[in-house]
């Protein structure tokens, strides 16, 4: 049975009669092809990438499986469509933490029509992609049973300033909530989801390793899918941190040149998130130790005094 997925958090949705991904009970993202070339264009690089042999191994798994096309009753009532048959990057996990990262600092690229070059290039400079080099697209972060998932609006998100980017990604890892402009973030879990030696920043800096290499494929317009499960870390379980390439509908020949506007945006998004885990502010977590992630867990950090209580955990670890 074909269903809306719960957890997307960007992009085109299956809401309201419109077009958009589905999923099923067996861990199965189906994405519609677009009328227009992204539809092709995406399948073919899915094809062109899954059946690559010069690609090692560890890089694939940085990208969704790919399973085919299927032809499906289309969401928005249009009839039968082929869809790109993928592995849903949700499924199995319990309550998600997510986050849609579209890197590069500019979305168009030269092959591109004038008119769609001048939409990116406006999006672009309206958003942080410009200055930073990579934008939030889209977000859930799960708070507690209580407050369930924090969804900003896709209008507010696209407003998010370069302080608007620190602070969620620092919510992204925090165990107070992440609603209320109140909760200071404790970044509780930024030693475990963000670092260690199979965190998201030792994921980010072997994808970047490939990134200076490559040059098959140019990534316009692609996101990182940052992902974590917050529940089965309190459980004391793996945190289940991973990141994942998906969106390549604007996916263009490298002709052996460095991909520089990906690699650009995904080195300073590197230096967003160790700045998280070294930074000299007063959000580091150079003293959040597996003990303090305890404290954190059992503590109401909602509390406008939270700041000196993070302080205290920092001196007493
Ligand atoms: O329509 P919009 O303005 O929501 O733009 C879509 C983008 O949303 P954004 O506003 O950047 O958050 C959307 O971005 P996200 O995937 O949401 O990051 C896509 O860029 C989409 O284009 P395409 O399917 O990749 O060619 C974009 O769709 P098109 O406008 O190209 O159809
Ligand atoms: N393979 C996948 N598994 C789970 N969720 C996915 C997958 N691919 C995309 N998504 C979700 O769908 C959103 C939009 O995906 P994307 O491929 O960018 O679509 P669009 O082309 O409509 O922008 C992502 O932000 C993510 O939440």
């Amino acid at each position: 049975m074909l269903k809306v997925p719960d957890h997307q958090v960007a992009g085109h949705t299956a809401r309201h009669g419109k077009l958009g991904p589905l999923i099923d009970d067996s861990g199965r993202f189906y994405k519609p092809l677009q009328d227009d070339e992204r539809g092709s264009k995406e399948l073919a690089f899915y094809s062109s990438f899954s059946s690559n042999t010069s690609i090692p191994d560890h890089i694939h798994g940085f990208f969704p499986v790919f399973y085919g096309t299927q032809l499906l009753e289309a969401s928005d009532g249009s009839g039968l469509r082929p869809h790109l048959v993928l592995q849903d990057l949700a499924s199995d996990r319990l309550n998600p933490s997510i986050i849609d990262i579209k890197i590069g600092s500019r979305t168009w690229y030269p092959q591109a029509s004038e008119d769609y070059v001048q939409r990116c290039m406006k999006k672009d400079k309206e958003t942080t992609s410009l200055l930073l080099g990579f934008r939030i697209s889209g977000l859930q972060i799960y708070g507690n049973s209580e407050s369930g998932f924090w969804k900003p609006e896709k209008k507010h998100v696209q407003e998010f300033t370069l302080e608007d980017v620190r602070l969620v990604l620092r919510k992204f890892v925090s165990s107070n909530s992440p609603i209320g402009s109140n909760s200071f973030p404790d970044c509780c879990f930024a030693p475990s989801v963000y670092g260690g030696s199979a965190g998201i920043l030792a994921q980010l800096l072997e994808l970047k390793a490939w990134f200076e290499d490559q040059t098959i494929y140019h990534f316009n317009s692609c996101s990182v899918l940052m992902v974590y499960e917050k529940e089965s870390m309190m459980k004391g379980k793996s945190s289940g941190a991973e990141i994942k390439l998906i969106d390549f509908a604007h996916v263009v020949e490298g002709r052996g040149v460095i991909d520089h506007n990906f690699l650009g945006g995904l080195c300073s998004f590197i230096k967003f998130v160790s700045e998280i885990l070294t930074g000299p502010d007063e959000y580091s977590t150079e003293a959040c130790s597996p003990d303090s992630e305890k404290k954190c867990i059992s503590t109401d950090n909602e509390h406008p005094d939270h700041k000196s209580e993070f302080s205290d955990i920092l001196s007493t670890n």
